[in-house]
């Protein structure tokens, strides 16, 4: 499987486009220098598209993918509000942006061309909004406000709007700070990594009631750490058999394995990565973890071994201030 690994460093404005070799070996393919300071990123689900956020003049870019990887400018759109992360629907039909600072989702139609156009719908009050995250379904919409302990619930409709569901919220713990999440492929459990005390909890998404509960919370640090906790992003291997989240104040990833029905998590281990992660990935043949250190200014590649625990293979400098990791399989 080709694959290419794109890094966003916002403090140098430069997108990173390296080849992944089959050993998980990097090599340098493309930066590209982008007029702003470039953020959260994601690819289409057709894959023909690297959507990206930037800032101070808050507007998403689309970049074509070309066959090998590379990418081309080709359009752009304002969005509401400071993009701290986008994403789109399972069909690539929306684009939706949560932002921190401006405390609210944005729902920007895709068009046939596969660019992002004006939002259609802003929801404001979700104080430190941190995320969008559409279920395997493409039915709801789960928007962690970070500051409110909370995630909203929202139904997408066809024509893109989002109305909350019957069940508004879901409430995390006080002081948790609800942040970013990832879903397991069977669809039955979302986890969701807690910034504030750097918890992991696992909902069951199909209750025979139709509600979403929270079925286990777990401590991700290691017993004798002290410090304040701040964990940052969160990812599940493409067979759901292992789990990652990372805390930047200790600069740790903890490895956790799944149950083969995914609602129980277990920690296996601790891995010592690069300095303040605050975003990493997991390729798509699940091989292999990049991670990103917004203060060493390096990615690090680590091969997925026994248990789901961590090898590191290489590092490799990017630009400045490396925050966020997506990576893409070649058609
Ligand atoms: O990780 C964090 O994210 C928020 C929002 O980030 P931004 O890049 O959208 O400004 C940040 O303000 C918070 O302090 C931090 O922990």
């Amino acid at each position: 499987m080709k694959q290419i690994v794109y890094t966003a460093s916002p403090e140098s404005q430069q997108i990173h486009a390296w080849q992944m070799q089959e050993d998980g070996a990097l090599t340098l393919l493309q930066v590209t220098d982008v007029a702003g300071q470039v953020q959260p990123m994601v690819v289409s689900p057709k894959k023909d598209f690297l959507y990206v956020g930037v800032r101070p003049n808050f507007r998403v870019l689309a970049y074509k993918i070309a066959a090998d990887g590379s990418l081309t400018l080709a359009g752009e759109a304002p969005l509401p509000g400071s993009p701290t992360h986008i994403s789109t629907d399972r069909h690539g039909r929306f684009l939706f942006s949560g932002s921190y600072g401006d405390a609210c989702v944005s729902v920007s139609p895709i068009n046939s061309d596969g660019l992002p156009q004006a939002p259609i719908q802003v929801i404001n009050g979700l104080d430190g909004c941190h995320s969008a995250n559409i279920d395997l379904d493409n039915q709801t919409l789960f928007v962690p406000a970070l500051k409110q302990d909370r995630i909203c619930l929202y139904q997408l409709g066809q024509d893109g709007q989002l109305t909350p569901r019957q069940q508004t919220q879901l409430d995390a713990e006080e002081g948790a700070g609800p942040r970013h999440m990832a879903f397991h492929p069977n669809g039955n459990y979302a986890y969701v990594v807690n910034e504030l005390n750097s918890t992991v909890d696992v909902y069951a998404l199909k209750n025979a009631n139709g509600a979403v509960t929270r079925v286990q919370s777990l401590d991700m640090m290691p017993p004798d750490f002290s410090g304040t906790r701040w964990a940052a992003d969160i990812h599940l291997t493409p067979d759901g058999r292992h789990l990652y989240a990372c805390d930047r104040t200790s600069s740790t990833i903890t490895v956790f394995s799944v149950s083969d029905a995914g609602d129980t998590l277990s920690i296996e281990g601790f891995q010592a990565t690069e300095t303040q992660p605050r975003g990493f990935n997991i390729d798509n043949s699940g091989r292999f973890v990049v991670a990103a250190g917004q203060k060493s200014h390096h990615i690090e590649v680590y091969d997925i071994g026994e248990r789901g625990l961590l090898r590191p293979l290489a590092r490799y400098a990017v630009g400045q201030g490396p925050m966020w990791v997506v990576i893409h399989a070649l058609a």
